[in-house]
């Protein structure tokens, strides 16, 4: 095995992979990610997968895909050496977790093996438990889900080997020595293999012992390694669209694209109690009824509760439930994790804050001043890049109310751009609505 530059110091750091150093766990599944080329197809110094996506480099959002998956239990990353630093800053820069980091070797398969060595049991240099089943993904296809994960490790388990798949989009040919068409492939017999790949973790390694110099060097199929080696044919999985590789430059322009539709669909809905359950979920249906035609999906977080996990998700755009506090302390502490959390630069949280007051004993110069404070709050917490709206429904008997008229927050949530000017018109859309809106202002 080459060096594991960085890795010990990332376990030091309380950054390693988890479980004893060689002890198999049975059943366990890890993950290897190649990420040391260079990127040529795309061009530029900068290696493709350090390259920024909305502020953040390319390769997190890979690291955020797997490590939400809590079955995961090692994530191990080829990197080149002159790039250790840079990753080992990125893994604590992004608090990714369950990392490990090895070097990378000169061509992929090279650099997978790598990564395996460092699994294997039986290899000097392994620190980490060998898995029952590893799943290969290139550290560069960002979008990978928990369910595609699931399959290729449902199907590695009975076949051995598994790989998702794509409908091919073009014909593949084979052009002669002459540049001639010699053969057309039937494009409805074919398809495009892609990531992610799971294996026994025996067959794959078993495979990469035997492998030859040449398919070290020009191989590009790890499914066709465990066939070569260890007789062991691939189940094919079929996988969705977004599991395409990034290549060229135009790849990171879709990238930001698809990022920035998938961070408008999510919202987090933080209560600041959990006591009146129904309530919450009352509101939460009300949301997910309203959103229901975007697609959006609404995290229901009562208390506070596992916020931070929803944070590093990569929420943007949060609805703070107020029901014990008349303060801005919830939102604080949401946006003190959120600051922690280090979301993109560039791309603005949402943070509505919703207040319940009791209209028969509130003053209108109280009013007043509820609503001067949120102005203020909203400004300084936007020098933070965060758009904070503040509502306060002046509503006496709203618990008792809320199955009959219940106000419509929808307008909030219809982010589609990272701008929410003129969404606030929209009250005036819902006269019906509105009405329990007393207040509905606060960012600047
Ligand atoms: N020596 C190498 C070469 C590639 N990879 C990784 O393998 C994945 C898929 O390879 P590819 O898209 O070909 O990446 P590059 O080799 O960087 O791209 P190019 O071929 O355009 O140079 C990437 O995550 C890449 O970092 C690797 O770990 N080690
Ligand atoms: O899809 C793949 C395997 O099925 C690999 O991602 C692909 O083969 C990588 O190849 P290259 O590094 O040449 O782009």
């Amino acid at each position: 095995m080459e060096r594991a530059g960085g890795a010990r110091g990332l376990a030091e750091a309380g950054l390693g992979g988890g479980g004893e150093s060689g002890v198999p766990a049975a059943g366990a599944v890890a993950a290897v990610l190649p990420a040391g080329g260079c990127g040529e197809r795309l061009g530029g110094p900068t290696p493709k997968q350090f390259c920024p996506v909305l502020g953040r480099p390319l390769i997190s959002y890979t690291l955020q895909a797997l490590q939400r998956v809590s079955w995961i239990k090692d994530i191990v990353v080829a990197v080149t050496s002159e790039n250790m630093d840079m990753m080992a800053a990125i893994v604590q820069r992004y608090r990714h977790q369950r990392v490990t980091l090895v070097e990378a070797g000169t061509t992929r398969h090279r650099s997978i093996f790598n990564g395996l060595k460092a699994l294997a049991g039986d290899h000097p240099h392994s620190r980490l438990p060998t898995p029952t089943v590893v799943i290969i993904h290139d550290a560069v296809r960002p979008f990978v889900e928990e369910d595609v994960l699931a399959s290729v490790v449902a199907a590695a388990r009975d076949h051995g080997a598994a790989g998702a798949i794509r409908p091919l989009v073009s014909t593949v040919i084979t052009p002669s020595a002459d540049g001639c068409l010699e053969q057309s492939l039937d494009r409805a017999k074919h398809r495009a293999s892609e990531m992610p790949q799971a294996f026994l973790f025996d067959v794959i390694y078993r495979a990469y012992c035997q492998c030859s110099d040449h398919d070290m060097e020009f191989g590009t199929e790890c499914l066709h390694l465990a066939l070569k080696y260890c007789h062991t044919k691939a189940k094919l999985v079929d996988g969705s669209p977004d599991l395409w590789k990034v290549t060229y430059k135009r790849d990171l322009y879709a990238m930001e694209s698809i990022i920035k539709d998938k961070i408008s669909q999510q919202i987090c809905v933080v209560a600041d109690t959990e006591e009146d359950a129904e309530c919450i979920a009352f509101l939460q249906g009300l949301l997910k009824k309203e959103l229901e035609v975007q697609g959006t999906s609404v995290t229901l977080c009562p208390n506070g509760q596992d916020l931070q996990k929803i944070i590093l998700g990569d929420c943007y755009n949060f609805v703070c439930i107020n029901m014990k506090n008349s303060d801005f302390r919830p939102p604080r502490q949401l946006l003190a994790g959120l600051a922690s959390a280090a979301p993109s630069p560039f791309y603005p949280v949402a943070v509505v804050s919703v207040y319940f007051l009791d209209s028969q004993n509130v003053s209108l110069s109280e009013k007043m001043k509820e609503v001067m404070e949120m102005k203020d709050f909203a400004k300084e917490v936007k020098k933070q890049n965060v758009f904070f709206y503040g509502v306060l429904i002046h509503f006496p008997q709203f618990l008792t109310q809320k199955d009959k008229t219940f106000p419509s927050l929808w307008i909030f949530f219809t982010r589609k751009s990272s701008s929410f000017s003129g969404k606030l018109g929209s009250i005036d859309d819902r006269p019906k609505r509105s009405s329990y809106l007393d207040s509905a202002l606060g960012f600047c």
